[in-house]
């Protein structure tokens, strides 16, 4: 039998009357989860910081409007008076090498960083204390994006919007993306317009015939997709393969071709 005397936000603790002896496992819990509480507090979790840090994940297709809404809620950050700073894989050289730039030519200044782990020492560990906000665009470029998200936000106190494609062009999870939606307060996926029939794009189609995973290119390269258009796309790609095979002198006639000659 417990008796539950007050929980409030000062972590202040049940205090068990306990009335048959302690051990019984749902007891033993309860006990050890008074000592664990009793022994941490809340400054101690996210070293010191008063306030709690925050993660929010933007996914999506390309033309998804993924980097228009990373720059809305980080300019509506900064109007609000709060520290922010925009980072972005040098990997992206597109449009601009220091600035993240939407498909429709909205600019915002930033790091353009081959990691997330070298911003704090760019940065300079003064002016990285001020910060209250951090963008990172392209994210799935950033190997070290879980690790910086559980710094940043566990620990330093930072709210991060992290923007990125949840799929390469084989819809396959590209990158450390999805790796931090379990640290995630809100995940928001946008879809893009099929450019083949105009309903809602959720994946991107690779117009090329390059099979790296990282192959960077706008519109030249890629374009948005519905499934069906997905999937036709490939059914396409299946029987041109399978008419070139058919079409392929075989190796033996090959040389005999090449021996008539
Ligand atoms: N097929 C398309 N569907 C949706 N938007 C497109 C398409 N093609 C070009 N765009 C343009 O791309 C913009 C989104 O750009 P951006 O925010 O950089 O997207 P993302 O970061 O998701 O690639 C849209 O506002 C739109 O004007
Ligand atoms: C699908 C896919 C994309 N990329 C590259 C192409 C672009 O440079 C970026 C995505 O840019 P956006 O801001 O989302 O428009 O990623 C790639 O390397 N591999 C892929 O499979
Ligand atoms: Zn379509």
């Amino acid at each position: 039998m417990y008796t539950i005397l007050s929980i409030n936000r000062n972590l202040s603790l049940p205090i068990p009357s306990v009335t048959e002896s302690p051990n019984t496992s749902f007891q033993f819990w309860v006990l050890s989860m008074t000592a664990f509480k009793s022994s941490v507090s809340l400054s101690a979790i996210n070293g010191g910081h008063a306030k709690a840090g925050e993660v929010h994940v933007i996914i999506g297709p390309m033309f998804a409007g993924k980097t228009t809404d990373l720059l809305r809620r980080i300019q509506s950050e900064s109007s609000s008076g709060r520290n922010v700073a925009m980072i972005k894989s040098s990997k992206d050289t597109r449009y601009a090498k220091d600035s993240v730039v939407t498909h429709d030519g909205l600019k915002f200044p930033c790091w353009a960083l081959p990691d997330l782990a070298s911003f704090q020492h760019k940065l300079g560990d003064d002016e990285y204390q001020k910060l209250d906000v951090i963008g990172i665009d392209e994210a799935q470029f950033f190997e070290d994006l879980y690790d910086f998200c559980c710094k940043a936000a566990d620990h330093d106190g930072k709210t991060i919007i992290v923007a990125g494609l949840d799929g390469d062009y084989l819809r396959r999870s590209f990158g450390p993306v999805l790796d931090v939606i379990p640290l995630a307060d809100t995940v928001t996926k946008l879809t893009a317009r099929c450019e083949l029939c105009g309903k809602r794009a959720f994946f991107t189609w690779r117009k090329t015939s390059e099979t790296r995973t990282e192959l960077i290119g706008g519109s030249d390269v890629y374009m948005p997709v519905c499934r069906q258009h997905y999937v036709s796309g490939e059914a396409v790609i299946e029987s041109t393969r399978t008419v070139l095979e058919s079409c392929k002198v075989p190796n033996d006639s090959q040389t005999e071709v090449s021996a008539a000659m």
